[in-house]
């Protein structure tokens, strides 16, 4: 039967029997002892706000509990992928040519997203891409998924509270601040039966929830104009600031440009805060204001900083199978045995292979030695794929050294036909030589010319690469002097020889050829000078078109830069990105010659064009 409880009068003790002396009258929950006459509790302000955080919470711990959920499926899918995929290179490594692949695809998603941390943030879906890159580097160290490492501050600014915490969590929450009234008011208590303690503690809660919500909805109202990022002042501007000042400038300054209405300074103009912006970027990144300048031309706002930021990084450390000598699962084997970890670079490729850690130095092994793989970053081997080499053909490289890419080219061709392998500085050409030499091309013929008088000495060929000597502004996280060290003339001297190198290119190549004719333009830059204008140029002096390069990935060409239109076939070409592509930055553009035709093009008009772009020493950007 149990005891009854004392509702509402007290009754008389009958004396203290063995069983009232051990037990303590029954207590009952809050939300029972309350009287009929009393109204049913309304959530106050800040309980429904808690409610809801629950719930998001609640929610968005069940997708990352998904989303973790499938990328470990997809490694384990992509490792048996791997595996097979390994099991069939046995039998189609050696058969690595374009002829058998109809293009090359990017289905390696996970591995092409940088994994640096982000320093700004994004305009939205901030919050999903660094746990998604957190979640992949916790995958690759292979720990688990700790909470605590997604917290959040709550606001009611308490503790700091798990970004997933359950019911129980905020029920704790709440008894801390019972257990704290309690105390206080334990002596007053005393007298008080317990479901009217119960009925006191409560009402105390929602007070106090009632006063806290009121603060909190105060707090929202309250304008905060005065805490915008404030301009600063002429004398402000000359001081040096420290490195971390200067980038939380970054942040503010970018949060008022991307909402200049709401948040610009009386009197302020946008070129204001842009130089401000192309000042602070220049010194956090150690940039010239003529380079970041063309970035700025490149990107969005949102976009520039992921694009400064992965330059900041070195690209993924990957190697080329040297399909002469092995197979990428031999190599994968002999390599994973010397305990290095590597996986594929991902299906656009049947010879590439990321080395995610090595015990022993890449360059140094027993296989490096012997040949059996070149180390060589992944944006290279793209230009050598859209080329598609074919075996027998007669195939120049005119750019040719340290020979990464002519390589390629000969284990494709299986050193059947003849490859001519050009560089005009004789050091580098030395480079050519050794690499031939230690990856088993025998089909190669080296030398030493200006690329730009090859066609008075040798044509005919089916393919010509011109891997073309650049800026290098796609490669600034490997050599960080390009930031600061080019200016105008040097871009423009490049875009003379560029044109110059490909002009030749295309008067080496036969137009008649029976499997090619074809010319693959590339460059580790990725400005327009050096890339869709020297193409422009190009397809107003000889008799070529643009085709596709057979590279499912990368990004479009431009067809309008500024106030520049390109021809609309432009869009053929493509761009690769670090921050997009986990590669260098690079473009690739593959030609198809037609006739040796010379057309006739308003050479005055193209010149004016050519100043266009020139003319201005110091070119103003366009702001965003
Ligand atoms: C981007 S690198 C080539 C890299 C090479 N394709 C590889 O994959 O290893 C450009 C090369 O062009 C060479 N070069 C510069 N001017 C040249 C010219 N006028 N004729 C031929 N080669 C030139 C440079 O010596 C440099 O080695």
């Amino acid at each position: 039967m149990g005891r009854k409880a004392k509702f509402a009068e007290e009754k008389v003790k009958k004396g203290p029997g063995k069983k009232t002396k051990k037990q303590k009258d029954p207590s009952f929950p809050s939300a029972i002892a309350t009287t009929d006459d009393e109204e049913p509790k309304k959530l106050s302000h800040r309980q429904k706000l808690r409610l809801r955080r629950r719930l998001l919470r609640r929610e968005a711990r069940k997708q990352f509990l998904k989303e973790l959920k499938t990328k470990k499926k997809e490694k384990i899918e992509a490792q048996k992928r791997m595996m097979n995929g390994l099991k069939r290179d046995t039998k189609t490594d050696d058969s690595e040519t374009g002829s058998k692949m109809k293009g090359f695809h990017d289905d390696n998603s996970s591995w092409l997203k940088p994994k640096k941390k982000k320093l700004l943030p994004d305009e939205d879906n901030e919050d999903d891409e660094d746990e998604e890159m957190d979640v992949d580097s916790q995958e690759e160290n292979g720990s688990e998924v700790d909470d605590s490492e997604m917290e959040d501050s709550d606001d009611d600014g308490v503790k700091k509270d798990s970004g997933f915490s359950t019911d129980s969590d905020d029920a704790s929450d709440d008894s801390s601040d019972d257990q704290d009234d309690s105390n206080a008011d334990e002596d007053d208590d005393d007298d008080l039966l317990p479901f009217e303690k119960a009925a006191k503690k409560t009402k105390k809660k929602h007070a106090k929830e009632a006063k806290l919500a009121a603060e909190e909805e105060k707090e929202m109202n309250a304008d905060h104009s005065s805490e915008v990022f404030q301009f600063p002042s002429e004398e402000e501007l000359q001081q040096q600031l420290p490195i971390p000042e200067v980038e939380q400038r970054i942040r503010d300054n970018l949060m008022v440009l991307t909402n200049f209405k709401k948040f610009r300074e009386e009197g302020r103009s946008r070129t204001d805060y842009m130089n401000l912006l192309l000042r602070d970027l220049c010194n956090y990144f150690s940039y010239n204001e003529f380079m970041m300048k063309k970035i700025l031309n490149l990107f969005s706002l949102h976009e520039v900083m992921n694009f400064l930021e992965a330059s900041e990084t070195p690209r993924p450390l990957t190697i080329r199978t040297n399909s002469l000598k092995t197979s990428r699962r031999d190599l994968a084997q002999a390599l994973i045995g010397r305990g290095a970890n590597v996986d594929p670079i991902g299906k656009w490729s049947k010879v590439g292979l990321v080395v995610f850690s090595s015990q022993v130095p890449i360059g140094a092994t027993p296989e490096y030695l012997a040949g059996h793989y070149m180390i060589q970053g992944a944006a290279s081997m793209l230009p050598v794929m859209a080329l598609a080499p074919k075996e027998n053909e007669r195939i120049l490289d005119m750019c040719a050294a340290p020979g990464g890419k002519a390589s390629h080219i000969g284990a494709i061709m299986k050193n059947t036909g003849a490859l001519f392998a050009n560089d005009v500085n004789k050091d580098r050409a030395k480079a050519v030589a050794a690499n031939f030499h230690r990856l088993g091309i025998t089909n190669g013929v080296i030398s030493t010319l200006d690329g730009r008088k090859y066609p008075s000495i040798m044509k005919g060929f089916d393919r010509v690469l011109v891997d073309a000597p650049c800026s290098g502004s796609g490669v600034a996280s490997k050599d960080p002097s390009v930031k600061s060290s080019k200016d105008h003339s040097d871009i423009q001297r490049c875009f003379n020889l560029q044109q110059d190198l490909l002009l030749a290119a295309i008067d080496c190549t036969n137009a008649k050829s029976p499997t090619g004719g074809y010319i693959i333009y590339s460059t580790c830059s990725i400005l327009p000078e050096e890339n869709e204008l020297v193409i422009q140029k190009i397809l107003a002096k000889r008799h070529v078109k643009l085709v596709e390069t057979g590279l499912d990935f990368g990004n479009e060409g431009f067809t309008k830069f500024l106030a520049h239109r390109f021809h609309p076939s432009m869009k053929l070409a493509r761009r690769f990105y670090p921050h997009t592509h986990n590669m260098d930055g690079f473009f690739v553009a593959k030609l198809k010659k037609i006739s040796d035709k010379i057309p006739t093009t308003d050479v005055e008009e193209m010149d004016e064009d050519e100043e266009r772009w020139f003319m201005n020493e110091n070119p103003d950007y366009i702001l965003p």
